[in-house]
């Protein structure tokens, strides 16, 4: 069936959709035949759809570009594909929460029980660690998952549309789907935005950051008086430059543009990873633990180092942000134990893993540079903690530190649930140094 409205084409199609894509979209295979009987197979994703789902979808072709407005740069966009009847559902459905589920670009996985996330994230970790990491049998733990599964995030960042209003944007579009609250943002986080829609939002974003334990939030922009009124008429502490959470007993300031991890009880238990990944256990520990050098690398406010300093002899922390700098050396104020390098770890590390006896590493999506693994290569360390929140460059980087150079044998891998309801993955691997002779075959400790 094909209807037209002025320039959009949408076909229909009686499909039953295929495995999950890595962001979260079911597969299908449309096949279409020419006059002539050639075959031509188009993959479509399928947003909010599961595995094995019978649906009728609805795809419409993107608009062609205008006539002369060409450039070398255009590429022709996906087409849209939205689900407008389920005839068969799985039975891992669940229903989503949220009205603008499946327009909304934020969430991926409402739809999904949660159970069967957390399983499917185990799975895509599993996929990548054989695919790309060379594992045969990885040595990988259940996820960690998130107690509450809702209103776990501390940090919005919203777009404002052209009237003003904030919300986030529909899915591969700059489209502003303006919103009074969101199923995964935490409740004062919901609380200033349902105050904030009633208002003019300068453009482009509102960014909103709030403390899981305390009625602190963060604005940027600065809301002018009259808002601010109202967000301290309904309990909200407001800051603007900078705000304190609370993890694991420690405070840390954080400023707008300071990296802090943005689901609070969860990173309580990665942090708690991180420590039992790099801390001994025998029987002598505390004594053995106040002789260890331990670096934390891309140590964004200083979470792990603070945490980390506490049990260690000292802690050297790397981190290349001046904002994230200036609330590392707040939080570490008082501690004598850490010192903090302002650089980046590329250029810092390799000066330093020949004289340190634990690391953890936490990059951003992209993983760890050539350079970084080399230095580890070249200089082994007893104990690393690589923390991901991107398990292809996971799997990228513990092929080169275990297989191509078989120094450090993997010990454990966890993906930890940080981001229920959307497609991504945060992992903790905890790998050890091989001397050289010993079996690098991966195990569970
Ligand atoms: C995923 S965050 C980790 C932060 C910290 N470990 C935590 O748990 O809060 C990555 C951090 O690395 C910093 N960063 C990114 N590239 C860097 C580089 N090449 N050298 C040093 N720091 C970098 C970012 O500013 C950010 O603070």
């Amino acid at each position: 069936m094909i209807q037209q409205e002025q320039e959009r084409v949408i076909t229909h199609h009686t499909v039953t959709l295929g495995p999950l894509t890595r962001e979260g979209d079911a597969q299908v295979e449309l096949v279409r035949q020419d006059a002539d009987g050639t075959q031509h197979t188009r993959l479509l994703r399928v947003p909010a759809g599961l595995p094995g789902e019978r649906v009728t979808i609805a795809v419409e072709e993107p608009p062609p570009p205008r006539s002369g407005r060409r450039s070398r740069r255009w590429k022709p966009r996906p087409p849209k594909v939205w689900i407008t009847e389920l005839h068969e559902a799985s039975q891992l459905r669940t229903i989503a929460p949220c009205p603008v589920f499946g327009t909304c670009g934020g969430c991926q996985l409402q739809h999904m029980q949660y159970a069967a996330q957390l399983e499917w994230k185990r799975d895509v970790v599993r996929q990548l660690l054989q695919e790309i990491g060379g594992f045969d049998n990885p040595p990988l733990l259940p996820t960690v998952p998130c107690d509450i599964p809702w209103h776990y995030r501390n940090h919005m960042r919203f777009s404002v549309n052209r009237e003003g209003k904030p919300g986030l944007t529909a899915r591969g579009t700059h489209r502003v789907l303006p919103l009074q609250e969101c199923p995964i943002a935490e409740e004062n986080i919901n609380r200033a935005l349902s105050i904030l829609s009633r208002h003019e939002n300068p453009r482009p974003q509102a960014l909103v950051r709030c403390s899981a334990y305390s009625q602190q939030v963060m604005i940027q922009p600065v809301p002018p008086q009259e808002v601010a009124a109202q967000l301290a008429e309904s309990g909200l502490d407001l800051h603007t430059e900078t705000m304190e959470e609370t993890l694991v007993g420690a405070t840390f300031r954080i400023r707008p543009s300071s990296f802090f991890q943005t689901n609070t009880a969860q990173a309580e238990k990665m942090a708690q990873m991180v420590l039992s990944g790099l801390l001994p256990t025998n029987d002598q520990s505390n004594e053995a633990a106040q002789q260890l050098t331990v670096v934390d690398a891309y140590c964004g406010v200083g979470t792990f180092a603070l945490l980390l300093a506490r049990h260690v002899g000292k802690v050297i922390a790397i981190e290349e942000s001046a904002s994230a700098i200036k609330d590392a050396q707040w939080n570490m104020r008082t501690v004598e134990n850490v010192e903090i390098l302002k650089g980046k770890v590329e250029a810092m590390l390799p000066t330093l893993s020949s004289r340190i006896d634990g690391l953890v590493i936490d990059p951003p999506r992209a993983g760890c540079q050539q350079v970084v693994l080399d230095a580890l290569i070249q200089h082994p360390v007893s104990r690393i903690v690589y923390v991901s929140c991107e398990p292809s460059t996971l799997a990228r980087d513990l092929n080169i530190l275990c297989h191509l150079h078989p120094v450090y044998r993997l010990r454990t891998i966890q993906p930890l649930d940080m981001f229920p309801q959307t497609a991504h993955i945060e992992s903790v691997a905890v790998l050890e140094h091989v001397e050289s002779g010993q079996q690098t075959e991966d195990t569970i400790a």
